[in-house]
């Protein structure tokens, strides 16, 4: 069946096919080059407050694997930062390549990361989720750049369940997750606005881009590596290489919360 993907026939380069956003003026991801950020003394430090009782299933959608948390209070939230008000966490994912020099979304002077991760959240001066994904200031995506090192021990519990969720539309209980685990030890960020980097592309989102990485270990990738874009029944191709590249800046300032 037809629909968005990232192979040679329905990759990023056919999505302004059927998503007049693709070259939008604030399309995502972006290459942050750090001489060219500009340090703002007026950003706030990051706050994120994750309650682990909030994660409910881990799933994999035919795009990405993606850990869902319950949103219906204020318990897992992101606050401070270049935002202003309250936004709850929905969900996180990762993008990866098909080896460990490429994967990530976002780049930093052209370099690629192994993978990258997305943690998403929606400003509550909206209804819900949906109708903030259609606003200018209605998400807020973290981005964590993970790079190849000693094997992550926090990434254990997501790695063991793919397992579970091999194929497209196969989701398993994913309960008492902390995310606080997956954030690197300092929170200095760039920020800038931006989009979601699938379709529908919607130019919603507040980037903020985490300066440092995580680790984790090339037998860790192997593991993402192991799943299927594909569902049952369907011809098999692995889950890699589900990354957007840069788009243009089109004029944009990326500011930076650290000197
Ligand atoms: C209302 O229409 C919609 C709004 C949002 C979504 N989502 C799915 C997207 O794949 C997507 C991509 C994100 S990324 N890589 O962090 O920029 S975040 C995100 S989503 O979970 O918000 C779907 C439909
Ligand atoms: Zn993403």
């Amino acid at each position: 069946s037809h629909g968005w993907g990232y192979g040679p026939h329905n990759g990023p380069d056919t999505w302004i096919e059927s998503c007049p956003n693709a070259d939008g003026p604030r399309q995502s991801p972006i290459n942050i080059i750090p001489g060219q950020t500009s340090f703002d003394p007026t950003l706030k430090p990051l706050k994120l407050k994750y309650d682990p009782s909030n994660s409910t299933d881990i799933i994999n959608n035919g795009h990405s694997f993606q850990v869902s948390f319950l949103d219906d209070t204020d318990s897992s939230t992101l606050t401070g930062g270049p935002v202003t008000g309250t936004y709850r966490l929905k969900q996180f994912h990762f993008h990866w390549g098909a080896s460990d020099d490429r994967g990530s979304e976002h780049t930093i002077n052209g370099i690629k990361f192994p993978t990258e991760l997305h943690l998403v959240h929606w400003n509550t001066k909206y209804p819900n989720f949906g109708d903030a994904a259609s606003k200018p200031d209605g998400l807020a995506v973290v981005g964590v750049f993970l790079k190849i090192g000693a094997a992550n021990p926090k990434l254990q519990k997501v790695i063991d369940a793919l397992d579970a969720i091999k194929t497209k539309g196969k989701q398993t209980p994913f309960t008492n997750f902390n995310c606080k685990t997956l954030l690197p030890a300092s929170l200095d960020y760039w920020t800038y606005d931006g989009s979601l980097t699938t379709p529908p592309l919607l130019e919603s989102v507040t980037w903020i881009v985490l300066k440092e990485p995580i680790s984790v270990s090339s037998a860790q990738m192997c593991k993402f590596r192991s799943l299927m874009f594909s569902g049952d029944g369907e011809a098999p191709s692995c889950m890699q290489d589900n990354f957007r590249p840069p788009q243009a800046l089109k004029g944009r300032v990326v500011r930076r919360s650290f000197k």
